[in-house]
């Protein structure tokens, strides 16, 4: 693996069991994300982008070919090295949030580093940058029924982002949020990969998240059928 190389997928394919001997969901996929990428992948439903982010974010195993995470072979990684490898260095974000209702917003965004060995002063002081970062800092003590759409999803950017992750997956962020909102995560999301040099991959059926790609790979029927950079 080349240093800059974040993650390496090699003949990687998918087959989910079913009563019909297996559904391929993944087939024979090569690709390699390089650290600082801004990228996306798009498809109909069905083609597979979820399914290829779960095994990036080491949710999911490959059926056969290779993969490698942050200079991790997921092939060898025991689920217990798999949740240290997430925990540690990677931030998530999904189309319906995820947040858990009885916390408040600060309790929300703390959450991930429970898990990790930082003491009560630096976790405030985390937490307390990653609701900055957001533009939420006010609502540190609301419930998330309390919010509103848009306010929810930062909340995740904020859970996401407060353990200064290399690597983002945000699987259709926008999903559920009107335009202005998703013009508002997209700009944050932006501002991160270029200050804090975090590296993003989306799954996106989205126009409004594809207009922000700096690089789309386009998936069809469990095959990368294109891998296009933005033009500058
Ligand atoms: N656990 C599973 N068991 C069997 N088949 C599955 C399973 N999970 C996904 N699939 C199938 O694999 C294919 C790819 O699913 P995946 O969720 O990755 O698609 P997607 O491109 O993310 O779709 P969408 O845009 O609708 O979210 C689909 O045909 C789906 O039905």
């Amino acid at each position: 693996m080349k240093e800059s190389e974040l993650i390496t997928i090699d003949h990687l394919t998918k087959v989910y069991p079913t009563g019909t001997g297996g559904f391929k969901a993944l087939k024979d996929i090569n690709l390699t994300f390089r650290s600082g990428e801004f990228s996306g992948v798009v498809g109909p439903s069905g083609s597979g982008k979820t399914t290829l982010l779960n095994i990036i974010g080491t949710l999911d195993n490959p059926t056969e070919g290779k993969a490698s995470i942050l200079g991790r072979s997921v092939n060898a990684l025991s689920s217990k090295d798999a949740a240290r490898l997430r925990n540690h260095h990677i931030g998530f974000i999904f189309q319906t949030y995820n947040l858990l209702p009885v916390y408040t917003v600060y309790e929300n965004v703390e959450f991930p580093l429970l898990l990790l060995d930082y003491s009560s002063d630096k976790r405030e002081k985390m937490v307390m940058d990653a609701l900055s970062w957001v533009n939420l800092t006010d609502k540190k003590d609301s419930r998330p029924s309390q919010l509103s759409g848009g306010e929810s999803q930062r909340v995740a950017i904020a859970r996401a982002i407060v353990k200064k992750p290399e690597l983002i997956l945000a699987d259709e962020p926008t999903a559920n949020l009107d335009a202005k909102n998703s013009y508002m995560i997209l700009e944050i999301m932006v501002k991160m990969n270029q200050e804090l040099g975090t590296t993003f991959i989306f799954s996106t059926h989205d126009d409004k998240v594809m207009k922000y790609l700096k690089r789309t790979i386009s998936l069809e029927d469990g095959r990368v059928a294109g891998d296009e950079q933005a033009k500058a």
